[in-house]
């Protein structure tokens, strides 16, 4: 397609951080306008980060969605915070969100305390307004503006869509100049592959309790495309112990059947053909602490 005016096209990278939880994943989504990062109530959901492109008239907005940051405990905590804050220092703009319903708790305070030293300009979106009252929302933002650490303050329900078209039509005028980076129909720079293990860990998280979800991680292993079309995937669990092995297994091998039902069919929808499902459950003690793994998971291994 030839270009016919002299607007020149704007393309840039917008890096959304916050709290776990705060609504970084369904924001991205909202704004693409398809699910490109999972999302499940539970915190510490996204592990590597995730992008999902966005065209609004002559604009490329490239969203990061990036883990949520914690006090690290572990080895694969310290990958995701240290990947949030990278992208983050990457991005053209950075988008704080912030859960509303939570406002400027312990678990925000650290983040914004550490937002100057990314010398980037940061907007702050308040998500999930419709869970909060007006009053309420008028003094987080005066709090919030009383801190002079963002350029401009939206309020957002990233679950109804309110606000998310302003601020998407912010963020395709706040972009820099510049050509496209992807073509303009791709949603997401994540490969088949990887989305179709990340749906698989989203049914998990949905349906493992406790400590289960952090305990695991899920890899597509093969991936074949059959005659009739159909795809036939293999994935492998990998978790810490035989005790968690059987929980997923569960009793009859119950729990993996719905876990697998479940999977097939949201990644049918994304492949749009018919798909084949195994999945393999594997005791790997240590993979929190396997370089693989890391990789897989497009984060980077802490030295310690
Ligand atoms: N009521 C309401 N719930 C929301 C909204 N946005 C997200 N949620 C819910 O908040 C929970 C967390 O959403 P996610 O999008 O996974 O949050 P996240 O910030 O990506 O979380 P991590 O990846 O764990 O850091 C889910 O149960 C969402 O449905 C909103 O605008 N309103
Ligand atoms: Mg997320």
């Amino acid at each position: 397609m030839t270009d016919t005016t002299d607007t020149p096209t704007r393309c840039g990278f917008v890096a959304l951080i916050g709290a776990p939880n705060s609504g970084k994943s369904t924001l991205t989504n909202a704004l693409v306008g398809a699910k490109v990062s999972i999302v499940t109530h539970k915190a510490q959901t996204t592990r590597g980060p995730v992008r999902g492109i966005v065209l609004a008239g002559d604009a490329q907005v490239i969203l990061v969605d990036t883990p949520g940051i914690f006090q690290p405990k572990r080895r694969l905590d310290r990958a995701m915070a240290q990947a949030a804050w990278e992208r983050a220092g990457d991005a053209d703009i950075v988008a704080l969100v912030v859960d509303a319903a939570r406002g400027l708790d312990e678990k925000l305070e650290p983040i914004v305390e550490q937002l100057p030293e990314l010398n980037r300009p940061v907007i702050a979106v308040l998500n999930k307004i419709d869970l909060v009252k007006k009053p309420d929302l008028l003094k987080l933002t005066s709090e919030l503006l009383g801190l002079k650490a963002f350029a401009e303050i939206f309020m957002v329900s990233a679950l109804t869509g309110d606000g998310v078209d302003d601020l998407r039509a912010y963020l395709a005028g706040a972009v820099p100049e510049g050509p496209w980076l992807f073509p303009e129909d791709q949603l997401s720079d994540a490969s088949l592959r990887q989305t179709a293990a990340e749906i698989t860990r989203e049914k998990l998280f949905l349906r493992l309790h406790e400590e289960l979800p952090y305990a695991l991680t899920v890899e597509t292993t093969d991936w074949k495309v059959l005659k009739d079309e159909s795809v036939r995937i293999e994935q492998t669990i990998f978790v810490e112990r035989e005790s968690q092995r059987r929980i997923v297994l569960g009793a009859k091998g119950q729990m993996i059947k719905e876990i697998g039902q479940a999977s097939r069919e949201d990644i049918a929808e994304i492949a749009g053909v018919p798909v084949h499902l195994f999945l393999f459950v594997k005791v790997r003690e240590r993979w929190g602490e396997d370089p693989e793994r890391f990789r897989e998971m497009g984060l980077d291994y802490p030295k310690k």
